[in-house]
């Protein structure tokens, strides 16, 4: 079924990449890269997506500041120096340059250098390989893709079902990442990692915050980690309510005070509710129809990113829109991949689906997502959690210590921390790591190598930490193992 507008332009390209978010500008760039000369992403609002503008980018130039004030006051000596306030103002302005003040110019000008075509509008899928495009000014183009169309169109907020909710004016972590002020009293529905990062946030900007979470804090994580970052989360001022749900929300008007009202008959009261209750794919409006799929639905890919359900091998989707691991790095990871494999096909190479871990797979998309909470402590995790080994059939060890080790306790003083391994007995090798603590992010990536690169725990022996860094809690961690 074809949409049949007069006025409308058709074109025949190689590629059409649905979404300049971080994942679609890689698409595009691979399949470029490969040797496909006419590569079109279509965007509709700011090319970069939500990472560049609304998410990665202003909630950790937010963190970054009052973390590093948090670490001098942790070290005698330093925190004689770091006594003054935080300057609300210089942190809100310093978000702001890294957003570009949400102009997206010298994204734009990285597309058009790299030799893609950005088309700006709204697009929806028009039956197989057909892209219809609708800009500002309402005209349309119709893109035709002789090799692949790629959907790359990211994800949106969920609201859940708490009555009056859909009549109130609340934040999403858009405007939380966005707002030119901080609200004397924030409410927070949701504890996931939206809702624990800018918790933390916006209590070190001074307001006063409440957590409201239907199930533990960051309960995708290891249970040990949410509750570490509950306790330093109520250390810092945050009332943090776990088990009961939100029931029903009202306001005065646009600008008055928010009120929550608990299952258990509590109510919270607010100057501002940022809702963090998860994300869903943006595929509502999309045309998903037009090829036999259901809208609204996350796009169901194979290890080579192709959707599945959809035949002739032209319809391939990655990132956010795919369900799996909605990270940025991982989203760009899985669009190297179909970005590669789209211009390998269109030479008559990569035929069949990819096996593991080779060229063309996205085997760390279900083996090895790597993560970082930039909360204090922080959260850095790779891999499955014990229970998800578990689930997953494997014969499961698990390693769990505090971190104390030489360099932690140089890091700062009273350093607490913890770290777990999740061994996969059958085979000696670690399906997943999670530490928490101050300054942890930069051991991610030690962790997703051992992981990714399923390293023999009697070689990973040999791979020594230098002393005295946090890097050897791994030493800790083969010797609670029996080493
Ligand atoms: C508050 C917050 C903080 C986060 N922090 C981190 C972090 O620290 N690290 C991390 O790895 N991840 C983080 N994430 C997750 C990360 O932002 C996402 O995983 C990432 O942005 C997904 O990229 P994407 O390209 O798949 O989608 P998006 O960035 O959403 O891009 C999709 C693009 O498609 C466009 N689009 C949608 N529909 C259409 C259409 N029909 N036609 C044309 N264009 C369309 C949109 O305008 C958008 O620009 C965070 C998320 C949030 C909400
Ligand atoms: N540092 C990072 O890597 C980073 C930071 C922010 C976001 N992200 C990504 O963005 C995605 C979305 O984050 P998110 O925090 O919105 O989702 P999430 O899935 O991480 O957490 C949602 C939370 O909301 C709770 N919840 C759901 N319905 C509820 C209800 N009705 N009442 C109360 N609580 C309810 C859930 O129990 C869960 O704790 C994450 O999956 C993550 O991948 C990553």
């Amino acid at each position: 079924m074809s949409e049949q507008t007069p006025g409308t332009q058709e074109r025949e390209v190689d590629v059409v990449v649905i979404g300049g978010g971080s994942t679609g500008e890689n698409v595009a760039d691979r399949a470029h890269r490969g040797g496909l000369g006419e590569v079109v992403v279509v965007e509709d609002e700011l090319v970069g997506g939500e990472c560049s503008y609304w998410a990665c980018m202003p909630s950790k130039a937010l963190l970054r500041p009052t973390a590093a004030l948090a670490a001098a006051r942790r070290v005698p000596g330093a925190a004689a120096a770091a006594t003054g306030e935080v300057d609300v103002q210089a942190v809100l302005e310093r978000r702001t340059s890294f957003t570009s003040d949400w102009d997206d110019s010298s994204q734009v000008e990285w597309v058009e250098g790299a030799g893609l075509e950005l088309l700006r509008g709204r697009a929806r899928l028009d039956g197989e390989r057909r892209v219809v495009v609708t800009g500002a000014d309402g005209g349309t183009t119709a893109l035709v893709a002789r090799q692949a169309v790629v959907v790359a169109v990211g994800s949106t907020p969920k609201a859940p079902p708490v009555d009056g909710l859909d009549g109130v004016r609340y934040w999403t972590s858009r405007e939380a990442t966005s707002s030119r002020s901080v609200p004397p009293r924030l409410l927070v529905l949701g504890a996931g990692v939206v809702g624990s990062e800018l918790a933390t946030a916006y209590r070190r900007l001074g307001s006063d915050v409440t957590l409201v979470a239907g199930s533990a804090v960051l309960s995708a994580f290891e249970p040990r980690a949410g509750e570490l970052v509950a306790d330093a989360l109520r250390e810092e001022g945050v009332e943090v309510v776990t088990g009961p749900r939100a029931s029903s929300v009202e306001r005065d008007g646009d600008e008055g005070e928010v009120r929550l009202t608990l299952d258990d008959g509590r109510v919270l009261v607010g100057d501002e509710l940022l809702v963090a209750t998860g994300r869903g794919p943006q595929t509502g409006d999309l045309g998903l129809e037009t090829v036999g799929l259901e809208p609204g639905q996350a796009l169901d890919i194979d290890a080579a990113g192709q959707v599945r359900g959809v035949d002739g091998r032209w319809l391939y989707a990655a990132g956010d829109v795919t369900g799996l691991a909605p990270l940025t790095h991982m989203g760009k990871y899985a669009a190297r991949a179909v970005g590669d494999v789209v211009a390998a096909r269109a030479r008559g190479e990569a035929d069949g689906e990819p096996a593991p871990w080779s060229k063309h797979a996205t085997t760390a998309l279900h083996r090895a997502v790597t993560q970082v909470v930039f909360t204090d402590p922080e959260v850095a995790s790779v891999g499955l959690t014990a229970q998800q080994a578990r689930d997953a059939g494997l014969d499961v060890r698990v390693v769990e210590l505090d971190i104390a080790v030489a360099g932690s306790s140089l890091q700062a003083d009273g350093y607490t921390g913890w770290a777990c391994m999740v061994v996969d007995e059958s085979r000696s090798v670690v399906v997943g790591v999670t530490f928490v603590g101050q300054d942890v992010a930069e051991l991610c990536q030690s962790a997703a190598v051992v992981v990714a690169g399923e390293v023999p725990l009697d070689r990973l022996w040999h791979a020594v930490p230098p002393y005295p860094t946090i890097s050897e809690v791994w030493l800790r961690l083969l010797e609670a193992y029996g080493l």
